[in-house]
C-alpha cells in the first residue's frame, strides 16, 4: 500500500523533461541565449560580459509550467562540431542561432545549418532558428536572412522558423 501510494505521488508530482540542443557556429551567441532564458524564468544567470567561448557543452534546466526544458549548449567552435551528433538521439527539438551581424561567416553557419538538418537522426525533429544580435546596427533582417538561408525552400516541410530571440 505504501508503495502504491509513493508511486501515485511521484506520478502526480513527475515534471516532464522534453531535451533541446543549441547549435550553431562559435560566437552566434548560444550561451548568451541560454543565460538570458534562465533571467527570463527567474533563474540565476551568468552575466553577458563574464561568457566565455563555450569548451564543450553547458546545460541549462528551465521548468516552465510542468515541463522541464533541458538546454544542452554545445561549442560551436569547427573544433567541436564533430561531436555534436552524440547529443542528436537524446534530443526534442533544435536551435540553431545565427549571428545576424556576422556576414562574413553566413555562408559557414547556412552549411553548418544544413550539415544538421540533413543528419539521419534529427529527421522530423522540430528547429527553430534565432536570428541573434538583431540590436546591431550592421545585422541584417530576419526576413533578409531568412532568404539568404533559403528557408522556405530548405526548410519548408517541417516544423521551423526563423525567428529574432525575443530576450535580447
Ligand atoms: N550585441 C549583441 N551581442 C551578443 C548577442 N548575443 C551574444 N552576443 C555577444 O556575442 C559574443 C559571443 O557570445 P556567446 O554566447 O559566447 O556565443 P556562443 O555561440 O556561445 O559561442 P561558442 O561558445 O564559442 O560556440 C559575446 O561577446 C556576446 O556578448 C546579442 O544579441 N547582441
Ligand atoms: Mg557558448
Amino acid at each position: 500500500m505504501f508503495s502504491l501510494l509513493c508511486g501515485l505521488w511521484q506520478w502526480l508530482h513527475q515534471k516532464e523533461e522534453r531535451r533541446m540542443v543549441l547549435l550553431g557556429v562559435d560566437n552566434a551567441g548560444k550561451t548568451t541565449t541560454l543565460e538570458q532564458l534562465k533571467a527570463l524564468f527567474g533563474l540565476k544567470a551568468m552575466p553577458p560580459e563574464r561568457i566565455p567561448p563555450t569548451i564543450g557543452f553547458n546545460i541549462g534546466r528551465i521548468q516552465i509550467d510542468k515541463v522541464i526544458a533541458v538546454f544542452w549548449d554545445l561549442g560551436g567552435h569547427a573544433s567541436f562540431r564533430s561531436v555534436w551528433h552524440n547529443y542528436y538521439p537524446e534530443v526534442q527539438g533544435v536551435m540553431f542561432v545565427v549571428d545576424s551581424a556576422d556576414a562574413s561567416r553566413l555562408e559557414e553557419a547556412k552549411r553548418t545549418l544544413l550539415e544538421v538538418v540533413g543528419h539521419e537522426q534529427l529527421k522530423g525533429v522540430p528547429l527553430l532558428c534565432l536570428a541573434n544580435k538583431q540590436d546591431k546596427p550592421e545585422a541584417i533582417s530576419v526576413q533578409e536572412l531568412s532568404r539568404f538561408f533559403e528557408f522556405e525552400q530548405v526548410f519548408g516541410d517541417r516544423c521551423n522558423s526563423f525567428q529574432p530571440p525575443k530576450a535580447t
